[in-house]
């Protein structure tokens, strides 16, 4: 079978070179004719740990091709991933353009019977009417079944995720079509589960709103434990030890950000708007989330006073470790408030800052961790980078102006900072 991977970002490229790994042969099709050109030429446009390797191994087995022209990838191939992304428009609907533009082009350039199999996260809905965005298109009736496959990988982990997942998830109102998407997965040992096409959609979005749910339930927890000065990581660790709760996505901090979760939480609230219905827990879970970074940033100035004019060192700026991708992290929402209150921002992250200063951040970049201490009043971790957990904080110390410290993410060694003479304070770890 051939395959074609349209949308060469995050989730096309992981899917193109996961399915690569388990032995198919895919022609990647994107817009984004400088994204290509590194790609063929061996280079990753994105930071994401594994895959570069993976890339020139394929590209030098002829596994793997990348084009800029989708309509031959459609022709030339029997099923079709879409991937291509589904941002949030201003009103907070999600933004359909992308797929609609591929689904009319493989509409136009159908020349045989196709599987469309869509791994974009959209509405329910979407799937049918991007069956019939193609048929609209189609110079003759030509058959085409549309799958829904839903996306669960994170990204820092995208192509272990991709071939290690818990469940894949495939729906389709065609069980033929559906049986050849699981063969696909044939050699991927975990529960496939094959269901309706609008389940499998709405399974997507329910995944994303549960761990955003665990997260801001337990950021809402460690607000009380900075009442009450209670850990709230013993907290997390103590509920998270009944197999029923479970550990994972119970770690408090600063808040969640990135490509998904805000824009398909919003989405997922019109679809309830939509069916007449109040979504309450989700406006909940949002709700924590938006104000989490006022919460701590008024902490701040009740320990540290006024802003205005102190030296504020945000380390961190990607919204998660191991990636560069900067969508609705918190750590912008931190720079823009403190600059509004007058602060005078630095910031050093690994990875984001190698080319550019991506959205014109109001912050001098540091080229090195060390240029972050320099007459500094703060430093607020916001992203929780290996590099940062083994830095020798101790020698550093004495640069800093106040050596106040406010870890976004709860990860560095407290004890041992409060030791070597700094302010500490976590997020839900009593004090600030
Ligand atoms: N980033 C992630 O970790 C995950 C994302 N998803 C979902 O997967 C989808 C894609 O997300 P990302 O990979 O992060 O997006 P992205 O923005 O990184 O990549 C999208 C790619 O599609 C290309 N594109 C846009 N219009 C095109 C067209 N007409 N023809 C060909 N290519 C076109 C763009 O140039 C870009 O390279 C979204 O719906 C997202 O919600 C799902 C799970 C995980
Ligand atoms: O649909 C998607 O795009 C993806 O969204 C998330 O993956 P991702 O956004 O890459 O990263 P996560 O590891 O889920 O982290 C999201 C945010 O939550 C925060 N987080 C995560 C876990 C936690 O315990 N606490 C916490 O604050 C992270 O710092 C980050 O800002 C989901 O985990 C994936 O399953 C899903 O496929």
């Amino acid at each position: 079978m051939n395959i074609a991977v349209i949308g060469t970002g995050y989730v096309g490229l992981t899917t193109a070179l996961m399915l690569c790994e388990l032995n198919h042969q895919v022609v990647c099709a994107d817009t984004h004719t400088a994204k290509l050109k590194q790609l063929k030429s061996n280079r990753l446009p994105l930071h994401e740990p594994g895959l570069k390797e993976v890339l020139n191994r394929h590209l030098s087995r002829r596994s793997l091709s990348f084009t800029s022209d989708t309509g031959q990838a459609v022709r030339e191939s029997d099923i079709l991933f879409i991937t291509v992304g589904t941002p949030s428009k201003s009103d907070g609907f999600t933004d359909l353009n992308q797929i609609k533009k591929v689904a009319e082009t493989i509409g136009l350039n159908q020349n045989g019977y196709k599987i469309v199999v869509n791994k974009s996260t959209a509405p329910v809905g979407t799937c049918q009417n991007i069956h019939r965005w193609i048929l609209k298109r189609q110079p003759r009736y030509i058959p085409v079944d549309v799958v829904c496959n839903p996306e669960f990988l994170r990204e820092g982990s995208a192509l272990y995720d991709a071939l290690h997942p818990d469940r894949i998830v495939i729906g389709s109102d065609n069980t033929e079509a559906a049986r050849s998407v699981r063969d696909l997965y044939d050699s991927i040992p975990c529960p496939k589960m094959m269901t309706g096409l609008r389940t499998a959609e709405l399974i997507k979005y329910s995944a994303n709103a549960f761990l955003a749910m665990k997260i801001s339930f337990i950021n809402e927890i460690a607000r009380l434990c900075d009442s009450h000065g209670v850990d709230v990581a013993d907290v997390s660790t103590g509920i998270g030890l009944d197999r029923r709760i479970g550990s994972r996505f119970l770690k408090a901090g600063i808040g969640w950000g990135g490509s998904c979760f805000p824009k398909d939480l919003a989405s997922l609230g019109h679809m309830f708007e939509q069916a007449g219905l109040s979504p309450r827990i989700l406006q909940a879970v949002r709700q924590v989330n938006e104000t989490q970074v006022e919460y701590y940033l008024r902490r701040l100035e009740e320990r540290l006073g006024d802003v205005r004019g102190k030296t504020i060192s945000i380390l961190g700026i990607a919204f998660k470790p191991d990636t560069d991708d900067i969508r609705e992290a918190p750590a912008i929402k931190v720079i823009q408030a403190l600059h509004q209150k007058g602060a005078f921002l630095r910031a050093y992250d690994p990875v984001v800052f190698r080319h550019r200063n991506p959205a014109g951040l109001p912050v001098t970049v540091c080229g090195e961790m060390s240029e972050a201490f320099e007459d500094s009043d703060c430093i607020f971790l916001m992203t929780e980078w290996k590099n940062f957990l083994h830095f020798d904080w101790k020698s550093h110390r004495h640069r800093m102006r106040t050596p106040l410290i406010i870890d976004g993410r709860n990860v560095l060694d407290q004890k041992a900072l409060i030791q070597c003479g700094y302010l500490y304070y976590g997020m839900g770890k009593a004090g600030l």
